[in-house]
């Protein structure tokens, strides 16, 4: 139960309503006292003193308690309801804040479907605390008090002898709670796998469709359903046996009251009217010991999702700007004996460079060399393990994180566009971009004449529910999306592969020509991308192993050279080295 403890801030902030609601839920407990005493007042008074004309009043306030009290429910429902709302809303919202805040490198390690079981099932266990069981547990606590206190002052031998019952169902309850607990826990464990498997296969669709794996995946999909539906009914199994027992326990009262009270009205200790009120007093005790499980199910499953919710939002924000007055003014980038290290293994071994302002620079390097981890350092997706990223010559890490980023445009490998107009796509992020500005840049993206093309132009909507876009279009919707942020440094993370020859020289034309006053890391694994930068960095194993310019590697014949030779083969066995390059 302690995990709730968490929830405290968000009790505090809605402590008067919920006082309110405890205040109307006694009111209307009380006046649910009112008519099993009416009741015993119509026997013992009206009926068996045949004080008949008093039997319409009796009957009326009945009524009017039943009236009231129906009104009052509604009140402490509303206030319960509303109170859990607004709490699920603002942990939903910490929560996405959280999740916004979060680095490259939690998402590199939660899953998607995990994230998503948090957002929807656990939130609903911590809404389901404040609408219903707080309310029923108050409900029942008053309604098991009162009712005992009158019970007392009715007769306080025939209340003692219910009591007797009490420390079975005390045993009883805490064995319940013992054996329930663990099982929540893993309820909502098995929700997260099953959502994790339906997420992955959805967003893997397109493979698992090339890979025929319809039938494995349903496989893999039943069994973390029929895990769940397992789970869910061992907590079943243990309901099933402890409510049978609960009712055995609640029947023994009534068995008491029917034998001892029904002895004490013939020994003429009590009236029969008594016997009626005890009755009637005894199902406001009896209740509240049958839902005692159901109470304690809905408490352990949102304790459950108040240590998976909260336990997420404790993960430490690692990657934090300082609140520095600092601006990237030149891009003026130098890496300083930079290693750098991924879940512990090194990727990137003392790498020193320094970029001059609008310098271009290329980077190469076979596959897992170490190309993407270099750029990610720049805007700070991941920090470097020692050494040190200065931009302007200060520390990357010394700057506030949105100025930072929004000085660096990055085209990453794959494009995400969200489910929006081609338009909002390529303005994501930019305040107030013009229509005029956003075709200026799709123009340079070489993306505006396929854009026109479509019915609705720039306000096709693409992305999950929209059109369908080759690769080659989405990537120069990301280029004209970092072209009208006007960074002081752009990074292309392979960002050409998906364009063909033509398109990727009209970019490295619009890049030297709009890009001028930008300093650029190209990623690239043509060399046609790479030429007529002003540096080329090699990487191999994670180390800088060549660096220069195009002509000077050239001169140096070696990996760099290797690749020229391999690409240009064909055009240099009809021309002489040096003719054209
Ligand atoms: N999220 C990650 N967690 C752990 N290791 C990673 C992660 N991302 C990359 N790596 C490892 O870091 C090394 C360098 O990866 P990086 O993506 O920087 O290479 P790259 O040269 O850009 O490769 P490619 O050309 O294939 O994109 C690789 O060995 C890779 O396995």
């Amino acid at each position: 139960m302690n995990n709730l403890k968490r929830l405290s801030p968000y009790f505090q902030k809605y402590k008067k309503l919920l006082i309110l609601g405890f205040m109307l839920i006694s009111i209307s407990i009380t006046l649910g006292m009112v008519n099993p005493y009416i009741s015993k007042l119509i026997i013992d008074e009206a009926i068996s003193k045949k004080k008949y004309h008093l039997l319409l009043p009796f009957v009326l306030t009945m009524l009017c308690v039943s009236l009231v009290r129906g009104l009052i429910r509604y009140g402490h429902s509303y206030l319960f309801e509303n109170v859990s709302q607004n709490i699920l809303y603002e942990l939903r919202e910490t929560l996405y804040n959280f999740l916004q805040r979060q680095t490259y490198e939690f998402y590199d390690k939660t899953r998607t479907g995990e994230i998503m079981a948090r957002m929807t099932g656990d939130l609903e266990g911590i809404r389901m605390f404040f609408s219903t069981a707080l309310a029923l547990l108050a409900e029942n606590i008053l309604n098991f008090s009162i009712s005992l206190t009158i019970m007392f002052i009715l007769n306080v031998k025939l209340t003692f002898a219910l009591l007797l019952s009490t420390p079975i169902l005390l045993i009883l309850v805490y064995i319940f709670d013992r054996t329930i607990r663990p099982e929540f826990i893993k309820i909502r464990e098995k929700y997260s796998k099953l959502n994790t498997a339906t997420q992955e296969n959805i967003t893997g669709i397109r493979v698992v469709k090339a890979f025929s794996q319809e039938n494995f995946e349903i496989e893999k999909f039943s069994s973390a359903n029929a895990e769940y539906k397992e789970q869910n009914i061992t907590v079943g199994l243990i309901w099933g046996k402890f409510f049978p027992m609960i009712e055995a326990v609640t029947s023994l009262l009534v068995l008491i009251i029917f034998a001892l009270g029904g002895f004490m009205v013939i020994k003429n200790t009590i009236t029969i009217g008594t016997l009626m009120a005890f009755q009637g007093y005894l199902w406001a005790i009896i209740w509240p010991l049958r839902s005692l499980g159901w109470i304690i199910s809905m408490v352990e499953r949102a304790n459950a999702s108040c240590e998976r919710v909260f336990g997420l939002l404790s993960t430490p924000v690692k990657i934090k700007g300082k609140p520095t007055p600092f601006e990237v003014k030149e891009g003026y980038v130098r890496f300083e004996n930079v290693y750098f290290k991924h879940s512990g293994n090194l990727v990137l071994e003392n790498i020193n460079f320094e970029v001059k302002p609008k310098m271009k620079v290329a980077i190469m390097g076979p596959t897992g060399s170490g190309k993407s981890s270099i750029v990610n350092l720049i805007p700070r997706f991941y920090d470097v393990s020692s050494g040190r990223v200065l931009i302007d010559e200060i520390d990357v890490r010394d700057y506030d994180l949105k100025k930072l980023r929004s000085a660096i445009s990055v085209i990453p490998q794959e494009t995400f566009l969200f489910s929006d107009t081609i338009a909002n796509n390529i303005a994501y992020g930019v305040e107030n971009a013009s229509l005029e500005d956003i075709i200026n840049a799709a123009k340079l993206a070489q993306a505006h004449e396929f854009i026109v093309q479509f019915p609705e132009g720039y306000d096709t909507l693409v992305g999950e529910r929209g059109i369908g876009l080759s690769g080659g279009q989405k990537q120069r919707i990301a280029i004209a999306r970092a072209l009208l942020k006007k960074p002081k440094i752009l990074i292309l993370d392979d960002a050409t592969s998906a364009v063909d020859m033509e398109t990727e020289y009209l970019i490295s034309k619009a890049l030297e020509e709009y890009f001028k006053d930008c300093t650029v890391f190209i990623i690239a694994h043509r060399i046609s991308m790479a030429k007529d930068c002003d540096l080329i960095l090699y990487l191999e194993n994670g180390k800088i192993v060549e660096q220069g310019t195009h002509n000077e590697l050239l001169v140096k014949k070696g990996r760099y050279y290797n690749i020229f030779v391999q690409q240009y083969k064909d055009i240099l066995s009809t021309q002489k080295e040096g003719d054209r390059f």
